[in-house]
This record gives C-alpha cells, structure tokens and sequence, in this order.
C-alpha cells in the first residue's frame, strides 16, 4: 500500500535559519507513527509542512497522493496544534457542534467525539474553566468529528495523567485500526514504544526512520531514551570522521 505522507529533500528555513535540512521520510498508511525528537528539533515545523501551512525552500510533501495543502485535502487532514485551537467562550459540547456544522455533520458525531475522548461530563463547561490538559483533549475531539484519513497531532499528550495518556494513546490505535493514518509528535521518548513506527529528529535532521523494534536491534538496546543517543553519538562520530 501507499505511504500516506511521502517527504522528499524537505529544506525549510525560518527566520532566515535553516530549521530541516533536506529531510527524507515516510508514514505509512493505517498506523501510528511518531515524531520524536528533542524541543527546537523541527517538529512542529515538518507537521506544519504535512498540513501545508509551512513555507517551504525545497524538496516536496506529498500527502494522500497529493500536495500537502491542496484543497482537496482540506476535509481528510486533521492538525491538533500545540496550543489549543477552539473557542474559549464556548462550552466543550458548542464547540464540537459547532466543528459538526463546519464539516456538514450531525450533533451526534459531535457528542460521540466527546466521549472519545473522555469530556462527557465536561460537556457543559466553558472552556475557559478546564484545565490544560481538558482543553487539549477539546481539541482533539473537534479534530476527531470529520474522521480524517490523516490526523496528525502536535504533543497530544502533554500534561496529561498516566491513565489519560494511555486511554489517548488506545484510542490513537483504535483508530489506526480503523483506517486513519496518526502522525503523533512527542519530546518524550517513552512514548516512542507505543508506536508503530518511529521517525527520530534532531536539529532538523533524521536520525531514524523504522520501527522500534528494528530502531533497539539496531543500536543494542530496549531502553528507546539509551538508542536516541547512540545514535547521535554515532552519526557525531561519523561525521568526525567524514565532515
Ligand atoms: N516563527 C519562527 N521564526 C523563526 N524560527 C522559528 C519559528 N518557529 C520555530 N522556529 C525555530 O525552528 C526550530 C524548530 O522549531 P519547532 O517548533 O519546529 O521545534 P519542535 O521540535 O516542535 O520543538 P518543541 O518540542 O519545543 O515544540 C527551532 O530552532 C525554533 O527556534
């Protein structure tokens, strides 16, 4: 089968800074794949690209056999940004209806997101009185109302409880199951085992693209922290000996 998203020699630079540098990678279809890599590595930066909304220098992305950002893309591409992007004066239920109307479908959907992602009883709470973590799952459920083929995530899971994180993560996977392609940004390496594949980024550069099962064979290790750094440690000595 396709990959869903295909990235080609990416070159982006921001603020005059080179930011990716010719980078090559691939998501396959129906999976969990994550984008790990320390703060500042470019990966806000590389999912921007995959939903269009980034400037690019060179190289290309292609998404769902498309040009990332063609219109056509708009209603199959689900981005839940860092900062939650839904209305703060609304409840958590009139924002998810109101994305409902948006993309053309019924309340249901609308509630059935909701309890997705565990804010029933929230429903009727300004979003303005949840905390953090609550209106990062808002997010997502208004994200999760069109069904998206490719919903990518930006840190989905940052300041949520352990047992919220692995209900989120079950339901990535459930939904995967089901069709959807993820795309899931974490700086947290411990996350990196939940995934079906793994796309390792530092200062704009891959340092693996695989599963991590073939990411630990490779370096020796099950500990997915302990195989980030050998191979940075290994790509800093090779580029001593080849600069
Ligand atoms: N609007 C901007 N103008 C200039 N430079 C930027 C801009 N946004 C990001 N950068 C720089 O691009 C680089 C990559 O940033 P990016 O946000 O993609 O990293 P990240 O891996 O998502 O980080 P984090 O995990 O902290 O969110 C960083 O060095 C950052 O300072």
């Amino acid at each position: 089968m396709e990959n869903a998203v295909v990235i080609d020699e990416l070159v982006v630079t921001r603020g005059r800074r080179p930011v990716l540098h010719g980078l090559s990678c691939a998501v396959p279809p129906g999976s969990v794949t994550g984008l790990l890599g320390p703060s500042g590595s470019g990966k806000t930066t590389l999912m921007r690209c995959v939903v269009g909304v980034q400037k690019i220098r060179s190289g290309s992305v292609t998404v769902l056999g498309r040009p990332a950002g063609s219109p056509s893309l708009r209603h199959t591409v689900g981005y839940v940004t860092q900062a939650p992007s839904i209305y703060a004066d609304l409840t958590v239920r009139e924002n998810a209806r109101y994305f409902a109307s948006l993309y053309g479908v019924g309340p249901r959907e609308a509630d059935r997101a909701i309890a997705d992602v565990g804010l029933r009883q929230a429903g009727d709470q300004l979003v303005t009185t949840l905390s953090g973590g609550q209106r990062a799952r808002a997010s997502l459920a208004c994200a999760l109302i069109s069904r998206p083929g490719l919903l990518v995530l930006d840190e989905p899971t940052v300041g949520q409880d352990p047992v919220l994180r692995n209900d989120l993560w079950q339901q990535f996977h459930a939904l995967a199951e089901a069709g959807t392609t993820l795309l899931v940004s974490s700086h947290v390496m411990d996350e990196a085992g939940r995934c079906d594949r793994l796309i390792l980024i530092r200062d704009g550069r891959i340092v693996a693209d695989d599963t991590p099962a073939a990411v630990r064979a490779a370096t020796g290790t099950d500990d997915l922290d302990e195989a980030f750094l050998r191979l940075v440690l290994a790509r800093e000595n090779q580029e001593k000996v080849s600069p």
